[in-house]
């Protein structure tokens, strides 16, 4: 089927994707349908707002991202920037421009991936905007959450001998971005001929449908440990680190035989004839949690499953560093993802 979005216009289309809403946060006072939202909050809380853009050809390449995916990970890296502060996602806006490319089935399968997201994470979408593009999709998410006043966690506290830690494990969703792209000539191609991703699920999942750690920040908040910086990864380790330690007027070392790697990763890496290290440490996309907690932390965080210590901070005249399995120290620099730097 393929409905032209033009037998709709735009507030048939907005009336026929938002069908069915409702509203799950008592935050969420009004949503889809008047010039603005409504929200209230308590006066305990402090209000969190983060937003993210995707452009077509520069976020994601629609020649092998499902737009169902598309629309879940679009949610998800939004709530993870939440997560990051120590919060909890509540609302959604979902701004998009589409080309005439797009029909009306398009942007459904691209809702159902939103309402699933918002779903599985308990966020309202509140509103929107729709408009025309001349060259392909772009999609914009606002998401506003909440944290308890005194527990919001920035990026400036890391202080001298603090523990870094992360969660999960790092590299894969840069590994099947790099699995999808090659095999995309084949992908574009021939509809019968599909290529064998079997043994690489955690790679294209890592990659088509990541999760934000809504869980690590409730194991947090469980062991009563509130991290003294936090950041979500999604441009690569190595980038996270520089702006806590530079936010934070410190320095770092971080351990190459801790940083977390899956066992898929590593293979590809090797197929690939990749660093698998730098990899884990600048890929980007892991949605991973990257912070930092007092020593005094340290029995309490080591029995949290799912994180991983790698290494500590220290003054900053140290600079920031890896220091590798055979003891040599290499500085750390920016290599991940940077959507501006020059090809
Ligand atoms: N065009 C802009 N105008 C004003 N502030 C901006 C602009 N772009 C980014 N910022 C602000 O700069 C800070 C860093 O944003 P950045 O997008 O680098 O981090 P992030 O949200 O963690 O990244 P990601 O998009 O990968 O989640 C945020 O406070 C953000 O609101
Ligand atoms: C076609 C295609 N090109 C590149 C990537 C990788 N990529 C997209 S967003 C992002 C990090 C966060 O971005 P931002 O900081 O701009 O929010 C990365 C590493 C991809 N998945 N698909
Ligand atoms: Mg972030």
């Amino acid at each position: 089927m393929r409905t032209e979005i033009s037998t709709l216009g735009e507030f048939g289309l907005i009336a026929h994707l938002t069908k069915g809403i409702k509203l799950e946060n008592e935050s969420s006072k009004y949503g889809i349908g008047d010039d603005a939202a409504v929200l209230s909050y308590p006066s305990e809380k402090q209000i969190l707002v983060t937003t993210d853009l995707l452009m077509e050809g520069v976020h994601f390449d629609l020649t092998y991202v499902p737009l169902k995916h598309l629309g879940y990970k679009s949610a998800v890296v939004n709530f993870s920037d939440i997560y990051a502060m120590n919060g909890t996602p509540r609302q959604i806006t979902i701004s998009l421009a589409l080309s005439k490319r797009f029909c009306v089935e398009d942007i459904e399968e691209f809702y159902a991936g939103v309402r699933l997201a918002c779903q599985q994470y308990h966020v309202d979408i509140v509103g929107g905007d729709t408009s025309s593009s001349l060259t392909g999709l772009a999609i914009s998410i606002t998401c506003i959450g909440e944290a308890d006043k005194n527990k919001v966690v920035y990026r400036n506290g890391a202080k001298e001998t603090d523990l870094i830690c992360v969660s999960g494990d790092l590299g894969a969703a840069y590994m099947g971005l790099q699995l999808l792209e090659r095999e995309k000539t084949v992908l574009k191609g021939e509809k019968d001929i599909q290529p064998d991703f079997s043994g690489k699920e955690y790679l294209l999942e890592r990659q088509l449908k990541p999760e934000a750690r809504k869980d690590i920040i409730e194991k947090l908040a469980a062991a009563n440990i509130i991290p003294s910086s936090m950041m979500d990864i999604s441009d690569g380790l190595s980038s996270e680190l520089l702006h806590i330690c530079k936010q934070s007027n410190a320095g770092c070392r971080i351990y190459e035989e801790h940083i977390p790697i899956d066992y898929q990763t590593a293979v590809m890496a090797e197929e690939f004839n990749m660093n698998l290290t730098t990899c884990a440490m600048n890929g980007g996309e892991d949605y991973e949690l990257v912070f930092t907690v007092s020593i005094a932390d340290y029995d309490k965080v080591s029995q949290i499953e799912g994180i991983r210590l790698i290494g500590h901070i220290t003054k900053p005249e140290l600079g920031c560093a890896l220091v590798t399995r055979d003891g040599q120290e290499f500085e750390l620099r920016a290599q991940g993802w940077n959507a501006l730097r020059k090809k």
